[in-house]
């Protein structure tokens, strides 16, 4: 109920549309209600032998057409009042979630698989549509009906009413207990559903290692096996609507029976007439009907419902990467940077970082070096705040970065990653993806400074080429070029480089090195490599060991030094 109601107060734009949808409906409802009444009129001036029975039966007639045409053109303006608001809603409800999960922490995502975070975009914000355009509505004809048609049964004959109630508690009963057991079934369904599109969306990003590694029938059987999970959870729902079912119709039947017999006696005493009769076997229809549609309304709403928690989930979830009320705008810097005391864990078991202190001076280039694991890209990650450090801080020209909007930090911070994610769209695209107002001919500067000007001319399409998902009709070092590039034309003065010529063979790597040297020149760079020739002229070399810092000096002072850096530099080099 609360989910519904907070889906109800959520739509508010749209409660105009969905006034005007109910007051149709409404309309539409009541006017439904007078069909049985016309023939019990019809059967009662027919019995009493009415002399004018042709004018009044036509007089009946046209009323009744007066009351359909209102029933169905209700029903058809509601449907679509209701969809309208309803599907608004939902693209709304999507926008909200998207620009949710835009803003969470990488802890979410290193929690939450992206198959079902799409999951809960696409499929189970559109629950939001059932409640508001199928299971809303719904309710509100049925109580209408019941009240309405209880009211018409009772005017018609009190005692026949009275004997016709007799089923209600059995029908009651049985809807409950089939909507206990079906609310749980649907969690599960909605659930199961999430994880069988997140593990399809893995192996379709994944494609390329299922084929290289011929997994193709383990992927192909771990499909089956939630698809087949999904289906029992199904079955599961249906098995209780489909043993309940019967009972209702049972139920029902039974109340009728009651009234045919009841009434005749009624009818013989003279305390009913056969109007009444066949009237009330038609209303009895309609009351029962509510009633027995309980337990299907009850089924869409359970899965609607467990559809739309799962994206209020989302929507309540606390960023762990929060900006503090009042934050400052970290207008251009110059480039200082502090780590200060600095720790940091990704769980609590394993211990990264553990009391960094670091100053890098505005222009400095400082290369984080150390063994794979060591926390390098940690490092870079806390300074753009995907994540917070349990202890210590971070310092952008003497201002604590917990301070700012992460959209100014990270205005002021570039960044080029060894896994280089290019979306699906053209090359220039790509290239002003972090500068939208670029102009041609500063894309070209940038690419020309990248080494990517020349193979981007050789595309079939040039800049205009589309590169595909992933960038997957580019080759690595390409790949990489352009991130480069990307980074170039962002021009902000901190840039970090985490193993950013790793892709590329030797010689593109020393021209592109050669531009990154020239980069670097007037702004901050922190560079990670593993590849030590590509450091050796930093300002400042931060050895990395266990989970602190182990060794800092130029190449020159760490090689005297003889410690890990000069160990592992004479190591590569032979
Ligand atoms: N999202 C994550 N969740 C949990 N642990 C993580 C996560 N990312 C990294 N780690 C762990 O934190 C440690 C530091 O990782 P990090 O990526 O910073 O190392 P690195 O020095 O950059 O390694 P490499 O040189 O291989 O890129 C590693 O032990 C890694 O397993």
């Amino acid at each position: 109920m609360k989910v519904m109601l907070r889906v109800f107060l959520e739509a508010k734009k749209y409660w105009f549309y969905l006034i005007m949808a109910l007051v149709a409906l409404i309309i539409s409802t009541i006017a439904g209600f007078y069909a049985p009444w016309a023939l019990r009129e019809l059967t009662s001036i027919a019995m009493e032998g009415h002399p004018d029975f042709a004018s009044k039966a036509f007089s009946i007639g046209l009323l009744l057409l007066l009351t359909t045409a209102l029933q169905s053109g209700g029903a058809s303006i509601s449907g679509y009042l209701n969809h309208h608001a309803a599907l608004h809603y939902v693209a709304d409800l999507r926008t909200e979630l998207y620009t949710k999960l835009q803003h969470m922490g990488l802890k979410f995502f290193n929690k939450n698989r992206t198959g079902d975070l799409t999951s809960r975009v696409i499929n189970d914000s559109m629950e939001a549509e059932i409640l508001l355009a199928h299971v809303i509505p719904d309710l509100v004809v049925n109580i209408l009906t019941f009240i309405g048609v209880g009211i018409l049964l009772f005017t018609i004959n009190v005692k026949l009413a009275l004997l016709s109630l007799v089923t209600i508690p059995f029908l009651i009963a049985i809807t409950l207990w089939q909507s206990k057991y079906l609310s749980p079934i649907w969690n599960q369904n909605s659930k199961v559903r999430g994880e069988l599109s997140g593990t399809v969306q893995d192996n379709f990003s994944g494609i390329r290692e299922i084929q290289i590694f011929n997994q193709q029938d383990t992927e192909k059987r771990k499909i089956s096996s939630l698809s087949l999970k999904h289906t029992k959870a199904y079955l599961k729902a249906s098995f209780f609507f489909e043993t309940t079912y019967p009972l209702l119709a049972f139920f029902t039947a039974l109340g009728s029976v009651a009234v045919i017999i009841y009434g005749g006696l009624l009818v013989e005493r003279q305390e009913a007439t056969i109007g009444d009769i066949v009237a009330f076997i038609m209303y009895l229809n309609m009351f029962y009907e509510p009633v027995k549609s309980f337990s299907s309304i009850a089924e869409m709403a359970g899965n609607a419902v467990a559809g739309c928690r799962r994206v209020f989930e989302v929507m309540d979830e606390s960023p762990d990467v929060k900006e503090v009320p009042n934050a400052k705008k970290l207008s251009q810097v110059h480039g200082k940077i502090e780590f200060r005391n600095l720790s940091f864990n990704y769980t609590p078991e394993i211990t990264v970082l553990e009391n960094i202190n670091l100053i890098i001076e505005p222009g400095q280039t400082v290369a984080l070096v150390g063994t794979t694991g060591v926390g390098k890209t940690t490092i870079a990650s806390l300074l753009n705040r995907f994540y917070d450090p349990h202890k210590g801080s971070i310092f952008i020209d003497e201002i604590d970065i917990k301070n700012v909007t992460l959209k100014s930090l990270r205005d002021n911070i570039s960044m080029v990653l060894q896994d280089t994610f290019l979306f699906n769209g053209t090359v220039y695209e790509n290239i002003v993806y972090g500068w939208k107002d670029a102009s041609k001919e500063q894309v070209i500067q940038a690419t020309k400074a990248a080494n990517a000007h020349e193979f981007i001319q050789e595309l079939e399409n040039g800049y205009d080429t589309i590169i595909g998902e992933r960038g997957i009709r580019l080759s690595g070092g390409q790949k990489q070029r352009l991130s480069i590039a990307r980074a170039i034309l962002r021009n902000s003065p901190i840039l970090i480089l985490d193993e950013a010529t790793s892709a590329l063979d030797t010689k593109t790597e020393r021209e592109i090195q050669a531009a990154l040297d020239r980069i670097s020149k007037d702004r901050t760079t922190i560079v990670i490599a593993h590849r030590l020739s590509t450091i050796r002229n930093a300002d400042k070399i931060v050895v990395l060991d266990g989970t602190g810092i182990a060794e800092i000096g130029t190449h020159d002072e760490l090689i005297r030094y003889h410690g890990i850096y000069s160990s592992l530099y004479n190591s590569q080099a032979s």
